[in-house]
């Protein structure tokens, strides 16, 4: 499990992450969800102890990540694929860091079959599309068989197999029982992927919720009215019968109407009283997006100056008021698109041990972004053919479990490596 408590971290006068306090369990997909420059990475940063918290502080299993025994071994993370020694093999690269961490070299091939590597696993990285270089990436991560997993945008340049493949290996390691903690910017994909959301906003805590509750939270169900296409008088003695008991109607492209403020049955009701056909009466709910994008849109810091945000929805027709945004009972206030944040009301968390942080004297610093984590371990899984992940694939047996691994002050395993001594002979090894 991550914990972290009143986690920190200010730049001068820039407070990227602001008394951040939440827990990723494992057994479940954790996604982690925020507009631009909302302090994602910078906390994924500081959980593996590549940046050092302002205040409050971040532990795995209960350590912070730099006094966790075996760290390498226990913790795999994907922050940017591109830190890698683009002279070396992806083979090269994998075996570099195995090394590091005591992992055994066959434990490099197996992780190249599950990403679907192998075929080029002897060419240069330098020459991999950005998808390829997300599979090496997520190969390093898994390269340890950890139990914690820590993904920054893995889906950024794959193809739509590779989505799907990413997708499944993520519920594949969560059900597993790791805990798999991934950020992403693509909310349809989130949607599918995870069990529960934390969002963040501006370095504050949004939600900590589950998708499910997340999407019920933040978006107001509403029904979907349609009448013959060929009569619109009736559409608009709709309108009146509806908003005249209360509702609040929406016209939406196509010609339906989007109502809310009243029940199914009484829609049918008013319709039916009204003398009006219907073709349609549907109920829906906001998807993930839809949600997301209500909760943070008081917190986006860089918008096109074409994006007024209210063109999000339909305009609504003149005199219209915009449909009230309701949180549910003891969530907020009316108007208030987010919950308030839990640590607000109380500590929702019980305060581990005010322990030694670990961190030396190295903390901080957007340079911990190439340094020597963007990878810290690894993980389990077969071999698969290329771009397919085949659901139960299995893990790392035992009796690969490597030799002990060096200790947690070592690098971790994902250094990107300077060394070009070997770039001209890679390709032919
Ligand atoms: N080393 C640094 N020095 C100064 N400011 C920094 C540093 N690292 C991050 N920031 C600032 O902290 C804020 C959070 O950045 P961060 O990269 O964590 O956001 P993010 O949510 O990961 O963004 P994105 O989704 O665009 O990747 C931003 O305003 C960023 O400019």
């Amino acid at each position: 499990m991550i914990e972290a408590v009143g986690l920190t971290k200010r730049y001068g006068a820039k407070t990227a992450v602001d008394d951040l306090s939440f827990r990723v369990r494992p057994g479940t997909v954790t996604g982690f969800l925020g507009p631009n420059g909302s302090g994602k990475s910078t906390t994924m940063r500081m959980i593996l102890g590549l940046d050092r918290p302002t205040a409050g502080h971040v532990t795995i299993g209960g350590y912070p990540y730099r006094k966790l025994p075996n760290a390498p071994r226990q913790v795999g993370a994907l922050l940017d694929a591109k830190a890698v020694h683009g002279g070396r093999s992806a083979r090269n690269h994998l075996l570099c860091l195995a090394q590091l961490s005591g992992i055994p070299e066959r434990r490099v091939d197996e992780v190249l079959g599950v990403v679907g590597l192998k075929d080029v696993a002897r060419k240069r990285s330098k020459g991999f599309s950005l998808g390829m270089g997300q599979r090496l990436g997520i190969a390093a991560a898994l390269l340890g068989d950890p139990q914690v997993l820590l993904f920054d945008e893995p889906v950024n340049g794959l193809d739509p197999e590779g989505i799907l493949w990413v997708r499944n290996l993520m519920k594949l390691l969560a059900s597993e029982g790791r805990t798999v903690f991934v950020s992403s910017h693509l909310m349809s994909e989130m949607a599918l992927t995870a069990e529960h959301l934390i969002v963040i906003g501006r370095g504050r805590l949004l939600a900590d919720m589950s998708v499910k509750d997340f999407i019920s939270h933040n978006s107001a169900d509403f029904a979907r009215v349609r009448v013959p296409a060929i009569e619109p008088q009736q559409r608009e003695k709709l309108t009146a019968a509806l908003t005249g008991a209360g509702g609040q109607v929406l016209p939406e492209a196509g010609g339906s109407l989007r109502v809310t403020g009243l029940s199914l049955p009484r829609i049918s009701d008013l319709a039916h009283e009204a003398d009006v056909r219907l073709w349609e009466l549907s109920p829906h709910q906001a998807s993930l997006e839809e949600a997301y994008m209500r909760m943070t849109q008081g917190v986006v810091d860089y918008r096109s100056t074409a994006d007024r945000r209210s063109g999000l929805q339909e305009p609504l027709p003149p005199g219209m008021q915009p449909l009230p945004v309701v949180p549910p009972a003891g969530q907020g206030q009316p108007g208030w698109y987010a919950p308030p944040p839990p640590q607000r009301g109380g500590t929702p968390f019980a305060m581990p041990r005010p322990a030694d942080d670990g961190y030396g004297q190295d903390g901080g610093g957007r340079a911990g972004r190439t340094g020597p984590a963007g990878y810290g371990a690894q993980g389990s899984v077969a071999p698969q053919a290329y771009g397919v992940q085949a659901p139960g694939a299995g893990r790392l047996e035992p009796s690969a479990a490597a030799p002990p691994a060096p200790p947690a002050s070592a690098p971790p395993a994902g250094a990107p490596a300077h060394d070009t001594t070997e770039r001209d002979s890679e390709d032919r090894r």
